[in-house]
């Protein structure tokens, strides 16, 4: 049986007091990621997406239920085992890059392992690799305002990856980019998950990088309101997002 990465148990989010204009962001969600995944979520705006991340990425707590990641619940988790958690758990992936601009991207792929205290002989050679993975080992000594957005991007994908964490989430990672750079992140990720069994969890609006998932969950008001596997063609898989998409009554999330 594959390992669980992700387990989501009836997971509530209400922001504001009862009685007094409660929003409810999430009302019992269900669902696991297993090992080697390739999961997108999608809904309508409003319907729970970010706050579902935010929980899952131990940014946000969870009103009620339980959230596991690589074995671990981590809604009984206090503040600082989280950030060590994180930092050693989670690898992310933000639409804007997040990228320091006075670090070259090296130093930026090197990021997460200087923090935890690697020595640095032993970050040369897994930054090395993951930039290969990534295709960007000719730009490592150039700095973020000297790249490409699709380069930026792949090296924001090498920072979420060079630590080896349980799972890479993404929110909206391709949002900033054109679609060539879009379709380039995409492909690099499909093969990190193909080969390499790298598991990922992408919220996305936009059904064309759905697309490239082999399972999504859509949500809508707070509830997962249907979940989808691709069986052929990306092409098919694209088609069926947009009719799920169409039955939620909007294509815009
Ligand atoms: N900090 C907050 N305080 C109060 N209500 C909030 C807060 N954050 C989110 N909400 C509410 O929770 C619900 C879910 O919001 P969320 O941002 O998770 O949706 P989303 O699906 O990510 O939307 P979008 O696609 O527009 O980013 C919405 O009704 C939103 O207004």
């Amino acid at each position: 049986m594959k390992t669980q990465v992700v387990d989501v148990k009836n997971v509530k989010k209400f922001y504001g007091k009862k009685g007094e204009n409660q929003s409810i962001a999430l009302n019992g969600v269900s669902f696991s990621i297993h090992e080697g995944e390739f999961v997108g979520i999608m809904g309508p705006s409003g319907s729970g997406k970010t706050t579902l991340l935010n929980v899952i990425s131990t940014l946000d707590h969870a009103t009620d239920g339980v959230v596991q990641i690589a074995g671990t619940d981590i809604t009984i988790m206090k503040q600082d085992q989280l950030s060590d958690f994180r930092s050693q758990k989670l690898g992310f992936i933000f639409q804007d890059f997040n990228l320091l601009d006075n670090l070259s991207i090296y130093e930026n792929i090197a990021l997460p392992l200087s923090l935890q205290g690697v020595p640095s002989r032993e970050i040369g050679p897994k930054v090395k690799k993951v930039a290969e993975t990534l295709g960007i080992s000719a730009i490592l000594s150039k700095y973020p305002s000297e790249v490409s957005g699709g380069q930026k991007q792949r090296c924001a994908a090498a920072r979420a990856l060079v630590h080896e964490p349980a799972i890479i989430l993404g929110d909206e990672p391709t949002g900033a980019l054109d679609s060539k750079n879009a379709a380039s992140l995409l492909e690099a990720m499909t093969n990190l998950n193909d080969e390499q069994g790298v598991s990922i969890m992408m919220v996305t609006h936009d059904p064309l990088s759905a697309s490239y998932c082999r399972r999504i969950l859509f949500i809508q008001d707070g509830e997962l309101y249907k979940e989808i596997h691709r069986t052929s063609t990306r092409d098919a898989f694209y088609k069926e997002i947009l009719d799920v998409l169409a039955g939620l009554g909007t294509q815009k999330a």
